[in-house]
C-alpha cells in the first residue's frame, strides 16, 4: 500500500472549519469532543461486505480525511475495522510528522475498541510498521479483557502503544460493550481531548443512537457516487420511540452544509 503524501489547500479547508475542534489545545475539563466521520455509498453502505476494505472516497475526499486527522488528538475505530483494513491510522498530510517534518507533529493517537482483545497484531501490521518508521503512533487498545495476549502487549509497548483494560460496562446481544462516557473519560485521562471516530459500522451506528448523540460534536460524511448493493455494511442506527411508543426518526442533523469535493459530496452537520 503506497504511503503517499497528501495536500489539502487552505481554500478547500474553509467549509470544514466550524465542524472541527478548535486548534488551540485549551481544555475546559469536559469530556473529549467526537467528530464522527466516514464515507458511504448512495445505498448507505460503508463496505461491500463485513471485513471487506472498500475504497469509497475519491482523492480529494481522502486528502480531506487526512486534514481532519491532523486536527484531532486521536482517531478511533472498532476492532472489526482494524482486522479488516490493516489501517495505517496516521496523518499523511504534507508537513505532518514523518511527511515533511520531524517528530510526530500532527500525528494523532490511534485508538482501537477491542473488548475481547482479539485483534491479531504483528510486526507486519501497517500501524506498527509506520510507528517504527516515525510516521505514525502505535495504538492504544481499549479492552474489557483483563489479560490480553502477552506477546501482543510486549509488541505494542515496544513501539509506544499499550492495552488499556477497562471494566466491562454491559453485554449487548452477547457482546461486551463499553459505554461511550466510560471510553471518553479514559481518553481524557490519557490527555486526548478531540477524537475523530472513523468507523466501522457498529461503532458508527452506536454513536448515531439517540442516547449517544450528546457525545458527538459534529458529523462529516463523504457520499460517493456509487451503489454497493445488497450485503453491504449498512449505516442505519436503531430507531427511536417517543413517550407514546410511536417510532420516531432515529437521528436528524442540524447546521447542515453540503459541499462538492471532486466527484464526491461532503455532508457536514451537528446534532
Ligand atoms: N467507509 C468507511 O468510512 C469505513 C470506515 C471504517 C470501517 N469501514 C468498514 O467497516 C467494516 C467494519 O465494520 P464493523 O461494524 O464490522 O466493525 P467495527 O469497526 O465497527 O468494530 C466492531 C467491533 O467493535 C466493538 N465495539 C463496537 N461498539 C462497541 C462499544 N460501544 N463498546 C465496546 N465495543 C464495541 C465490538 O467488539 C465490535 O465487534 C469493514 O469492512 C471496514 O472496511 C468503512
Ligand atoms: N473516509 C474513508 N473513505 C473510504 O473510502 C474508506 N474505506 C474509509 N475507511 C476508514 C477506515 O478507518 C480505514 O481503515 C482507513 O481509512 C484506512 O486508511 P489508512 O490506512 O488509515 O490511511 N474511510
Amino acid at each position: 500500500m503506497p504511503e503517499e503524501t497528501l495536500s489539502f489547500s487552505d481554500s478547500e479547508r474553509e467549509f470544514l472549519e466550524k465542524y472541527l475542534p478548535p486548534n488551540s489545545r485549551q481544555h475546559d475539563g469536559k469530556l473529549p469532543s467526537i467528530t464522527l466521520t466516514f464515507a458511504t455509498s448512495l445505498d448507505s453502505s460503508i463496505a461491500l461486505a463485513p471485513g471487506v476494505r472498500t475504497q469509497l472516497s475519491g482523492p480529494r475526499s481522502k486528502a480531506m480525511t487526512h486534514y481532519i486527522r491532523s486536527r484531532h488528538d486521536a482517531i478511533l475505530i472498532g476492532v472489526g475495522t482494524a482486522a479488516a483494513d490493516d489501517p495505517a491510522l496516521n496523518c499523511r498530510l504534507e508537513g505532518a510528522g514523518g511527511y515533511g517534518s520531524d517528530g510526530l507533529s500532527q500525528q494523532p493517537r490511534p485508538i482501537v475498541i477491542d473488548p475481547s482483545a482479539r485483534w491479531a497484531l504483528s510486526e507486519q501490521s501497517r500501524i506498527l510498521v509506520l510507528a517504527k518508521a516515525g510516521r505514525g503512533r502505535a495504538p492504544y487498545i481499549l479492552t474489557s479483557n483483563p489479560s490480553p495476549p502477552k506477546e501482543s502487549v510486549e509488541l505494542l509497548e515496544r513501539y509506544g502503544g499499550k492495552y488499556i483494560s477497562m471494566g466491562l460496562s454491559k453485554v449487548v446481544a452477547g457482546r461486551s460493550h463499553l459505554d461511550w462516557k466510560t471510553i471518553l473519560e479514559q481518553l481524557k485521562d490519557e490527555g486526548l481531548h478531540s477524537i475523530m471516530v472513523e468507523g466501522g459500522g457498529s461503532i458508527i451506528n452506536s454513536l448515531l443512537e439517540p442516547q449517544n448523540q450528546n457525545h458527538v460534536s459534529s458529523v462529516i460524511v463523504t457520499i460517493a457516487p456509487l451503489w454497493l448493493g445488497q450485503g453491504g455494511v449498512v449505516v442505519s442506527p436503531e430507531q427511536g420511540t417517543d413517550e407514546t411508543g410511536t417510532v420516531i426518526t432515529a437521528s436528524t442533523l442540524k447546521a447542515v452544509k453540503w459541499h462538492p469535493l471532486g466527484e464526491d459530496i461532503v455532508l457536514c452537520g451537528t446534532f
